[in-house]
């Protein structure tokens, strides 16, 4: 191949800024460099492992794949080496000088400058690699990809400020070694004990063996790294296979910053085998922290699949739900074929039932944080209610197979109570439900405060009737696939004909009916005004305080749904709300009297009702001028 000379090259903009974030913040926790080194290095013998399955010579003669430890005290040096997949050139520019993650922008967009709150924020981005300048001022990459020829080998060079160098070397064996120059001050590291230390803390649970010299060498063994000089510091074997007994809580933790690139502790997790119709075991972990790019749909594996204990793929998305995407872990199949692809993975039966049993196992988890008594567990789960809940909620319409079990998990704000947390569930409201009260009431509004001032709400505060607070952008939409919960109708008190069911009782019913009579003419009379705006006039028992509200239809959207939809952009239907008007109320009892002004007043009413609960008015100045007119009226 042409030679090409050695070149240097600029780091991307966002690696530089990374670099230097995290020396400044990530110092006091130093030592996951080496965490992170070696959950490259496994990563890198499971891409050959996956890649040899159908081509066998990329093993080159040396299947037994290892990570080695060595350190170096006077060059003052740590090598990572390992005989994996490796890097060509063009990878080792693209992957050593770049970030190519989901979620970068928004983790650029979230530094605020204050370092405690930036660590916190590196550290659920992930460092990776670059996490060797913490410690190191120099780092050299030689590596050489399976399969290329020895000539072919690539030196990578930076002292981590702006750039770094490339050039081609002789690398007979493949694989990559990582040598790290320690910045002074840091000689700490350079202790066979102490990186031993390490790596039984942080990476146990990697697979291969990870070997490391037994005590210091001299120059000779330095020259010639000597196999039986070193041993084996991991128990080597994949964490998942071993039995949960010989799991300590913090292996698995540990295995859960490795698959994860979390550095925060998960929430809760699950590990169990299944035998019989389908063979699997499953891993899996809740996070304690929503990802960058939750919200990306189309980015939603945080599942590693394995056949046989061989890696097969990264973010293998058919293995859960999209609703579930947040969760991590290992899926290790006995039944699929190790050349399995995402393309047979879509088809295969074998996956929709694992796809099944491990969407149960994590509700099953959910519901043990969620149902738990010990307080921890309560925190908990209010924890992963405001990283996922959201997420959570597409599951109703998503998984009609355990709607059931997901609408138990779900939580809201309530008017039970004055707090904006979600932390209100159906059980909690059935159990609260008044003597007579056969449905779920809710109110869907923009934002807690628009939710509690929704006139709609006033004759349940009068009745002391709870209503849940339907805030979130998905609430809407999952309602339309929620009608009931435990035989128990869901409401929205906007919505259709207020009926409070065996609420009001026979007195109620019949003066109701009585002044709906006494209201008809005023009732048509402000139909007629009304026309172009209202698709229906009539007198309510919803309010107590307020002149007016608006409804939808039975079974139109409701104005907060159009409202949602049109700030979207989407085509909403122009369906006209119902005005429904107070008879006790004072402005409407004056409006049986009026005549001259009864269109404007009608319209006052409507605009006023619009206003009340969060809409905008679709002629304003008009609105102004009559009520600056009324207000000049009145002496
Ligand atoms: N030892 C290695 N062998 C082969 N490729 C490697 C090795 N170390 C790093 N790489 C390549 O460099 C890329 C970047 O590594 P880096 O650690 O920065 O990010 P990552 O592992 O993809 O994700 P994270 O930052 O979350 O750890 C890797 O995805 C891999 O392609």
């Amino acid at each position: 191949m042409a030679v090409i000379e050695k070149e240097t090259l600029g780091f991307q903009a966002e690696v530089k800024q990374l670099l230097h974030l995290m020396i400044h913040s990530l110092y006091s926790n130093k030592e996951i460099f080496l965490r992170e080194l070696i959950s490259n290095a496994s990563d890198a013998a499971d891409k050959l492992r996956f890649e040899a399955i159908n081509n066998g010579a990329l093993f080159e003669n040396d299947p037994d794949l290892k990570i080695t430890v060595t350190f170096d005290k006077d060059a003052r040096t740590i090598t990572i080496s390992d005989n994996g997949i490796g890097m060509s050139r063009d990878e080792a520019i693209a992957h050593l000088g770049t970030i190519a993650k989901s979620g970068t922008k928004e983790f650029f967009s979230r530094l605020s400058g204050d370092q405690q709150k930036d660590a916190a924020l590196i550290g659920q981005f992930g460092v990776g690699f670059y996490s060797g300048f913490i410690v190191a001022d120099e780092i050299t990459v030689e590596t050489r990809r399976a399969g290329l020829p020895a000539d072919q080998g690539v030196r990578w060079e930076s002292g981590g400020q702006g750039d770094f160098t490339v050039e081609n070397i002789d690398k007979p064996a493949r694989g990559t070694d990582i040598t790290l120059h320690l910045r002074e001050g840091e000689e700490d590291f350079l202790s066979s004990w102490r990186l031993k230390s390490i790596i039984r803390k942080y990476s146990d649970h990697i697979s291969l063996p990870i070997l490391m010299q037994k005590e210091e060498w001299d120059a000779e063994k330095k020259e010639n790294v000597i196999q039986d000089e070193l041993e084996t510091v991991n128990q080597a074997s994949a964490l998942w296979t071993r039995s949960k007994s010989d799991i300590t809580p913090e292996q698995y933790v540990e295995f859960y910053k490795h698959v994860s690139h979390d550095f925060e502790a998960p929430l809760a997790y699950t590990h169990n085998r299944v035998e019989g119709r389908s063979e699997y075991t499953q891993l899996l972990y809740v996070p304690a922290r929503a990802p960058f790019d939750l919200w990306d749909r189309n980015k939603r594996g945080g599942i590693r699949l394995y056949v046989k204990r061989v890696f097969i793929m990264d973010d293998a998305e058919q293995l859960m739900p999209v609703y579930l995407r947040f969760v991590k872990g290992v899926i290790d199949s006995a039944d699929l074929p190790l050349n399995v692809s995402r393309e047979i993975l879509q088809e295969s039966r074998d996956v929709r039932v694992i796809r099944e049993g491990s969407t149960k196992r994590v509700l099953g988890l959910l519901e043990e944080l969620a149902n738990g008594d010990e307080q921890e567990q309560k925190d908990k789960y209010a924890t992963f209610w405001k990283e996922f809940g959201q997420v959570l909620k597409e599951g109703i319409g998503e998984d009609q197979g355990n709607k059931e079990r997901i609408a138990k998990l779900l939580r809201f704000a309530s008017t039970h109570n004055d707090s904006d947390a979600q932390t209100v569930s159906f059980t909690d409201y059935i159990g609260r439900m008044k003597e007579g009260q056969d449905k779920i009431y809710y109110v869907a509004a923009d934002n807690t405060t628009a939710a509690r001032n929704s006139p709609h709400l006033e004759i349940f505060r009068k009745k002391g009737v709870e209503v849940l607070l339907m805030t979130d952008r998905v609430d809407e939409w999952m309602l339309s696939f929620l009608h009931d919960v435990d035989g128990k109708e869901l409401v929205s008190v906007a919505k259709g004909d207020l009926d409070l069911g065996k609420m009001e009782d026979e007195t109620e019913k019949k003066k109701h009916e009585e002044t709906e009579t006494q209201y008809k003419d005023l009732v048509e009379k402000m139909k007629t005004a009304l026309s172009d705006k209202a698709k229906d006039v009539r007198i309510t028992f919803r309010l107590t305080e307020s002149p007016a509200c608006l409804v939808a239809d039975e079974h139109e959207l409701s104005s907060n749904l159009l409202r949602m939809l049109k700030a979207a952009g989407q085509n909403a239907p122009d369906s006209k709300p119902i005005l429904e008007i107070n008879p006790d109320h004072p402005l409407v009892q004056r409006l049986k009297y009026e005549d001259a002004r009864f269109g404007d007043w009608a319209h006052i009413l409507f605009d006023q009702a619009t206003l009340a609960e969060g809409g905008n008015l679709v002629d304003p100045a008009s609105f102004v001028k009559r009520l600056n007119e009324m207000l000049l009226a009145a002496k």
